[in-house]
């Protein structure tokens, strides 16, 4: 089934910036590869804030999904760790934009400037993330293939896949099972099981996410149908 999930799907290449900026996280935060978490936490945050923000005007937009949370699952037996979020999801074309490209401008300039490395230096690479929003791509440093399976209010669920190099986007042949939201699924490196340890997660999500507004459930399944929310990893602080 996942084989012809594959053929069918669509087939997309990466805009240049985007190639160019996954090389130059990669390069530069090899040494600190825990980041990953921080910045897809991050990201998760901020897919539930936008939904909150639009049910403020349209409050029927929360019904397909009303909890709002962030869960962060770890599936020893596959290797694969899942950020999940019930926020607002992204549409076919979200997904082509915000995936496929960096929209922030000066991106150009700015791999001009760090592509010289007499300027480079000092320029914080965690600014730079931060600044350009590709935090997402982060998650190669960890991943040699991630998932992204996601549900928007206005469009049918979606699989976007990528190895770094190129990326698909499919229709799920599941239908909508998310409700609202979206999995971001990392296929873990060798050298990456660690992130599959229930401490080690908690530990880094204590360590960069306590600010962030929202409950962090950890799982850990046994087998899927077991799943237990251990608790609030932020309840537990
Ligand atoms: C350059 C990489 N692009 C992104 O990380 C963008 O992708 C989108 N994105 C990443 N993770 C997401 C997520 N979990 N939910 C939603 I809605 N959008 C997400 C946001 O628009 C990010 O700015």
């Amino acid at each position: 089934q996942l084989k012809e999930i594959r053929e069918k799907a669509e087939k997309f290449t990466f805009q240049t910036e985007v190639n160019r900026m996954m090389k130059l996280i990669i390069n530069s935060l090899y040494r600190n590869k825990e980041i990953f978490l921080r910045e897809l936490i991050s990201n998760a945050s901020d897919a539930i804030d936008k939904i909150r923000l639009l049910a403020l005007t349209d409050r029927k937009e929360l019904d397909t999904n009303p909890e709002l949370h962030i869960r962060i699952k770890a599936d020893k037996e596959n290797k694969v760790l899942h950020i999940l979020d019930s926020g607002i999801g992204m549409t076919h074309q979200d997904l082509i934009n915000n995936l496929g490209t960096i929209a922030k401008s000066g991106t150009a300039d700015f791999l001009a400037k760090m592509q010289d490395p007499s300027k480079s230096e000092g320029q914080d690479l965690n600014d730079m993330i931060g600044q350009f929003g590709v935090g997402f791509y982060s998650a190669f440093l960890v991943a040699d293939r991630v998932v992204v399976t996601t549900k928007h209010n206005d469009d049918k669920q979606y699989i976007w896949e990528s190895d770094a190099n190129s990326f698909t986007i499919t229709e799920d042949p599941r239908g909508d099972t998310l409700k609202r939201g979206s999995i971001i699924s990392l296929y873990l490196k060798d050298e990456a099981q660690d992130f599959l340890e229930e401490d080690t997660v908690r530990e880094l999500i204590r360590k960069y996410s306590q600010f962030i507004n929202f409950p962090i459930m950890m799982w850990s399944s046994k087998t899927v149908d077991e799943e237990v929310p251990i608790e609030d990893v932020t309840e537990a602080k």
